[in-house]
């Protein structure tokens, strides 16, 4: 049991609150895992060995991102260990998460899957570099990203601002856009979000309020967190339709299409623990991609840490047959035993 169900995991004590962590440690114990806190300021040997990583590092990544010595020094130290035992499964791969984080990276991504022969889609984006006008017309221009559009801060998690956002509705104000930042095109869609839970294979989608309706406008910019928009019970005045938006049907989501994005993005970003955040275009149908976020809340997951220590089991057990095969004839070097045994 030491070796094979040894389970670290580390989470800020915020996210191990909110996500009642005590719950996930019983089911652990149930099925025979042994489950502790990695200590990110010990050395990480001393703790070892264990065979499963699960961990929300975002945070830290984004302060290393921002030249900080210290969670410089701490991620290197857990890639250092992971490189050093590469039996161990972890939850998801730093490089993976890193990748997810930079927002103009991440909508790159979803880009090039293909999804668009599904009729899904990730609004138009582009980066915005400097406060120089005709150079941000050039690159809103380039990507087709039009009014009005969202300029959203480049680190997608680990701090509040980088969910402090703003909307832009015409080339008067483009002065507030604060570079560097990705702008996107901004999609009407009757201000309901589908936030799209993803556990390994399995996938549970809820609705969620959002933005109202805008349009191109000589209109003031638009300052707002994230944070104040999508939440369960946010209440915000800027997901209050406009009279004459209220009379436009709602599209209810079609089950199989979240699912297709479920399964495509998992494996697209090669991550098991992630949130999308869905809207559908009043115009189209057309079902776009606002946002992915590593190891989202779950609120609202039915049986949230059964389908989590699932997820960990297969991987494991995974891991355990490739290894089975390893050490099977399929080897060169069993081959060339084999070999010498029948001489
Ligand atoms: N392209 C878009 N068109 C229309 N509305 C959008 C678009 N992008 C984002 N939104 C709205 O703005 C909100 C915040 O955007 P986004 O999800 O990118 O921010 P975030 O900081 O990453 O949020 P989260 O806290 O969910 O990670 C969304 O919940 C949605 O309501
Ligand atoms: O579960 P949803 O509604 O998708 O919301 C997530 C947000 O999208 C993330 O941005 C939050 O992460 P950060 O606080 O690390 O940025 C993330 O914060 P958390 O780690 O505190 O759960 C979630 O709140
Ligand atoms: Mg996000």
């Amino acid at each position: 049991m030491y070796s094979s169900n040894r389970i670290a995991y580390w989470m800020s004590d915020k996210k191990l609150q909110k996500i009642n962590w005590k719950e996930f440690e019983k089911i652990c114990i149930k099925y025979n895992f042994e489950i502790f806190k990695l200590d990110l300021n010990k050395s990480l040997e001393s703790q070892g060995p264990f065979n499963v990583f699960l961990h929300k590092l975002t945070d830290i990544i984004a302060l290393e991102n921002q030249g900080d010595p210290k969670s410089s020094h701490i991620i290197k130290a857990v890639e250092c260990y992971i490189s050093e035992h590469p039996s161990i499964i972890v939850i998801d791969p730093i490089p993976n998460v890193r990748r997810l984080l930079a927002r103009y990276q991440c909508y790159s991504i979803i880009h090039a899957t293909g999804l668009h022969k599904y009729g899904i889609f990730t609004p138009n984006f582009c980066e915005i570099t400097s406060y120089d006008k005709e150079k941000t017309i050039q690159q809103l221009k380039d990507a087709n990203v039009r009014y009005p559009f969202i300029c959203k801060p480049l680190l997608g998690h680990g701090s509040k601002k980088a969910h402090e956002m703003c909307i832009i509705f015409n080339e008067k104000y483009l002065k507030d856009c604060r570079a560097p930042c990705v702008a996107q095109t901004f999609i009407n869609h009757n201000a309901i979000l589908y936030k799209i839970f993803v556990i390994g294979q399995q996938f549970y989608f809820v609705e969620r309020p959002s933005l109202k309706n805008f349009y191109e406008s000589d209109r003031k910019t638009i300052c707002f967190a994230s944070s104040d928009i999508s939440r369960a019970n946010s209440q915000s005045s800027l997901s209050v339709l406009d009279p004459e938006d209220i009379s436009v049907q709602e599209i209810k989501p079609n089950p199989k299409i979240l699912q297709k994005i479920a399964e495509t993005l998992r494996l697209a970003f090669e991550m098991d623990l992630i949130g999308i955040d869905v809207v559908i275009e009043n115009s189209t149908g057309k079902y776009g991609i606002v946002d992915v976020n590593a190891y989202p809340g779950y609120d609202g997951f039915p049986n949230l840490y059964d389908a989590l220590l699932q997820c960990i089991i297969s991987k494991v057990n995974n891991k355990n047959q490739i290894t089975d095969c390893m050490i099977s004839n399929d080897n060169p070097s069993n081959i060339v035993l084999n070999h010498l045994n029948n001489t």
